[in-house]
């Protein structure tokens, strides 16, 4: 299983930015090369008539075949060996020593940008460097100053109008390393496009395809990876223009029947999962998304605004040696790690509740539910609480903020993050959601990032690709639907400036995600979609593989790690028009508590100083806790060198 992962062990994934650059010039470049090719098809058509069976021909193709190959193999060996060649220099780095990376490389060489990515950071931190030879702890403070000079010039003072500066500063770093690499890989491709186009001309295209009796044997046994590789690109190619690129006698189905079996072999997916994620994309981007699948996003923080500023969190943590950068132009506090001499886990920040480690595809839901201060929420399904948080952080500790989870002991984590993250705001709770309007309901906001299969983060858990079944794709979005129409009756229409509700998930299969959306829709005509506010992500589907959904499901938003770098993810937002005919009670859920609280008083289960804190009668045990945690420390409460009271 997940024989590609297992020999790709990647490095340092390259940043956002850079990421959305590249993929951005590759698209020109896509385009460049597809209007050249429409010019070289005629050629190609009239040279494809004229190949007749003739023996001279035949000799012809033989002889130029061969030297394509050897070309192809020789252009492999000088890959294989560049690769080789940073393998040695990534040695060096003991980080990275047990990082393998393969010779049969993607077309992104994410190491190669990566450490450009490091060196372009060493020199920006020239003084940094100078400075930490000589530096032992003293210094370090004695020079702060200098510090702050470098890590303001990253991180503006004011954070609202630094966001420009800040990416004009990367930008400019990036450019002209970036640019030199992308030059070579330009060249290297238009290198592989001649080598191809060569071979178009004099190959016959049912090569690509093996014959009957190859087939026979490559089910014997395990296959030559590199060949599979081979085969899986050039099939994308056929498939890419059929019309002009398949073998005659060959029909698309028989090459797309190939390629999924190779697709299994080569990145280890079960046939019934290749195919789900084959089917959402062009055969190219198909192979990008698994490309993508294989590699790890990008290690990334969000700064806990109630406890710091972005700002003053990386100067902190490039003073122990992290190597940081903002994460894009759509979050003002994502910070994206390259590399540390620290465990990011465990440094005084982490550890004081300054930053939580969450995925840069996790802001997005939040982002788009837009907490108001002062407001009521629910988070339905809300453990570990990385959202959690963050709603509370974007609150401003105001308002309520309820975290719910059907697993108890995942509790325990949301607890413990709300806790660390200093987050006051926050009643934790522990029901099956789908219950919930009947428990609490008229709020003004509710996040439902629903369980879900976990097709968009195979990057970080390749078991998805063999553990995940037919059966889960009925059973996860059955649940997921009924979650969805809990959480429109749980909310108040009435909001004054609410009445949101926003879906997501973490999977790009369509069942769980417009399909969910689209159910909504037609069971509670009390709620639109909207715009999710989100400036990046793809259009949901409005239709696919003949079902058509609404028209306003184009409102959602979908993310891949192939074109964001983010994890695969799924947005929708809603906007409650109507109470619905399913509310459990339409009342506001502050006149349900007043309710509830009139009717307990006339049952005497409380009475008018119902959770008041008598303290007086809670002075003793404060007392005995503090003389606990005395004794604890080794410390004699009765000392003098004890705290005082
Ligand atoms: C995708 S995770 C949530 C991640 C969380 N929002 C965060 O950002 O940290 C889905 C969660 O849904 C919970 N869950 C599953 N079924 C549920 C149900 N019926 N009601 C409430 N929560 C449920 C799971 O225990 C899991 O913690």
């Amino acid at each position: 299983m997940g024989s590609r992962r297992h020999k790709n062990k990647q490095a340092a994934p390259p940043s956002f930015d850079e990421f959305q650059a590249k993929q951005d010039r590759k698209a020109k470049r896509i385009e460049e090369r597809t209007k050249r090719s429409s010019n070289d098809v005629t050629d190609k058509k009239s040279s494809k008539k004229q190949k007749t069976a003739t023996d001279d021909h035949e000799k012809q193709h033989d002889h130029h075949k061969e030297d394509s190959e050897n070309k192809h193999s020789k252009h492999k060996h000088e890959k294989s060996h560049s690769s080789k060649k940073h393998k040695k220099h990534h040695n060096d780095d003991e980080e990275e020593e047990n990082h393998e990376f393969p010779a049969d490389l993607p077309e992104v060489d994410l190491e190669e940008l990566s450490k450009a990515k490091k060196s372009l950071f060493d020199d920006e931190e020239e003084v940094d460097e100078d400075l930490q030879g000589e530096f032992d702890m003293e210094q370090e403070y004695e020079n702060d100053e200098d510090d702050n000079v470098q890590v303001k010039s990253m991180f503006s003072d004011d954070e609202d109008f630094g966001e420009d500066e800040l990416e004009d500063l990367n930008a400019a770093n990036m450019e002209s390393l970036s640019q030199k690499l992308d030059e070579e890989e330009a060249e290297e491709a238009e290198q592989a496009e001649q080598e191809l186009v060569q071979a178009n001309q004099t190959q016959p295209r049912a090569d690509v395809l093996p014959s009957k009796e190859e087939e026979e044997m490559m089910g014997s046994g395990p296959q030559d990876l590199t060949s599979v590789r081979t085969r899986i690109i050039e099939i994308v190619k056929v498939l890419e223009d059929f019309k002009t690129l398949g073998a005659e006698g060959r029909s698309r189905t028989e090459y797309v029947d190939r390629l999924l079996k190779d697709i299994c072999e080569y990145f280890g997916y079960t046939p019934f999962l290749a195919e789900k994620l084959f089917n959402l994309f062009s055969p190219s981007e198909a192979l990008e998304f698994f490309e993508a699948n294989e590699i790890a996003r990008p290690i990334t923080i969000r700064t806990n605004t109630l406890k710091t500023r972005r700002r003053d969190l990386a100067q902190s943590l490039v003073n122990r040696g992290v190597n940081l950068q903002p994460i894009g132009n759509w979050t003002k506090v994502g910070l994206q790690i390259f590399d540390s001499q620290v465990p990011i886990g465990a440094t005084p920040e982490y550890l004081a509740g300054q930053y939580i480690l969450q995925a840069a595809s996790s802001f997005l839901p939040v982002i788009a539910l837009d907490p108001h201060e002062n407001e009521r929420i629910l988070d339905m399904a809300a453990a570990p609480g990385g959202k959690t948080t963050y709603i509370s952080a974007l609150m401003k500790n105001t308002g309520c903020v309820f975290a719910n989870d059907a697993n108890k002991n995942r509790t325990k984590s949301l607890i413990a993050n709300i806790h660390r993250l200093g987050c006051t705001n926050t009643i934790v709770c522990n029901y099956d959601a789908r219950e919930f309007p009947k428990v609490i309901g008229g709020f003004d906001r509710i996040l439902l990032d629903a369980p879900c299969s976990g097709t968009g983060v195979i990057g970080k858990d390749q078991s998805v690709k063999v553990s995940r079944t037919e059966k889960d794709f009925i059973q996860i979005p059955h649940l997921q639907k009924q979650l969805l129409l809990s959480a429109i009756d749980s909310v108040d229409c009435n909001s004054k400036h609410g009445g949101v509700i926003v879906y997501s998930t973490c999977s790009v299969a369509v069942e769980e995600d417009e399909a969910v959306v689209n159910y909504a829709l037609r069971k509670r005509p009390n709620v639109k979609l909207v715009e999710t506010g989100l400036v990046i992500g793809k259009e949901g589907f409005t239709s696919f593989r003949g079902k058509n959904f609404h028209p306003s499901v184009k409102l959602t938003r979908r993310y891949y790690p192939h074109t964001y770098n983010v994890d695969g993810f799924f947005v929708a937002k809603f906007q409650k028009t109507g109470p619905s005919p399913h509310d459990d009670n339409q009342a506001s859920a502050k006149e349900k508590e007043a309710l509830a609280r009139e009717e307990a008083m006339e049952e005497g289960i409380i009475h008018e100083d119902f959770a008041n804190f008598d303290n007086k009668e809670d002075e003793k045990y404060i007392n005995k806790s503090k003389k606990n945690s005395l004794l604890k420390k080794g410390i004699n409460p009765k000392s003098s060198g004890a705290p005082k009271k």
